[in-house]
């Protein structure tokens, strides 16, 4: 499994260390872990669990990179911690705040902080509309919601010149068109995952 991890890594222009190789596949097994009596997320087959979860949440890495790493991040809708905790091993300087409105989602994830040492890391349980927090300078979010909900759920959470990251299967024209004015889509990327065999699209918005 390291080596897949490693080589999609490498694939994607990631230059990961072995901690954070090894902090990913501890992650993975807590996922698996607790997915028994948890219930975090549908997928159970182990390599499924590494190619459409971590190494599909690995994919965001670059883009993110490339527009530059925020001192605090959200990732709402985390449920079991994708792509928050991703995030998290991967930019130890930016503070991730995991949000989920199920109580056993945010537990999980103050226990993978927990046991994989991760001060960066946290996970809240509440509705993001509900959350009084200092702001973000980004908020991310992955199979959370639409883009018209996404963004005017945590509109009130952007810092200033704070952008909003959307993970998308395949492009989301449709969304896209139904967004308001004053959400503007500044740059839509087409993502390829290593190992999968799927679309995928980050839509990065501001508010205008
Ligand atoms: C389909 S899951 C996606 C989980 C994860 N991002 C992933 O890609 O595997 C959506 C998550 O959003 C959470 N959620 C739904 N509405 C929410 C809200 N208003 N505030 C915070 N979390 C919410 C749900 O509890 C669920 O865990």
């Amino acid at each position: 499994m390291k080596d897949t991890l490693q080589a999609a890594a490498t694939q994607l222009g990631l230059n990961l260390s072995d901690t954070q190789l090894d902090q990913l596949l501890a992650y993975l097994a807590l996922l698996q872990k607790w997915n028994k009596v948890y219930n975090l997320t549908a997928v159970r087959d182990p390599a499924q669990m590494l190619s459409h979860h971590l190494i599909d949440s690995l994919s965001a890495l670059p883009p993110l990179l490339r527009h530059g790493a925020p001192q605090r991040l959200m990732d709402v809708g985390a449920g079991g911690g994708l792509p928050g905790v991703v995030i998290a091993i991967c930019c130890p300087s930016t503070d991730v705040t995991c949000v989920d409105a199920v109580a056993k989602k945010a537990t999980f994830i103050q226990q993978v902080a927990a046991e994989l040492k991760l001060p960066n890391l946290h996970g809240v349980h509440s509705r993001v509309e509900q959350l009084a927090t200092a702001p973000f300078g980004l908020i991310t979010s992955r199979a959370f919601a639409s883009l018209v909900d996404f963004t005017s759920l945590t509109r009130q959470h952007l810092a200033p010149g704070a952008v909003w990251m959307a993970m998308k299967g395949q492009h989301p024209a449709e969304e896209i068109a139904a967004l308001p004015a004053d959400v503007e889509v500044f740059h839509v990327e087409q993502l390829s995952v290593p190992g999968l065999d799927a679309q995928r699209c980050m839509v990065w918005m501001r508010p205008r």
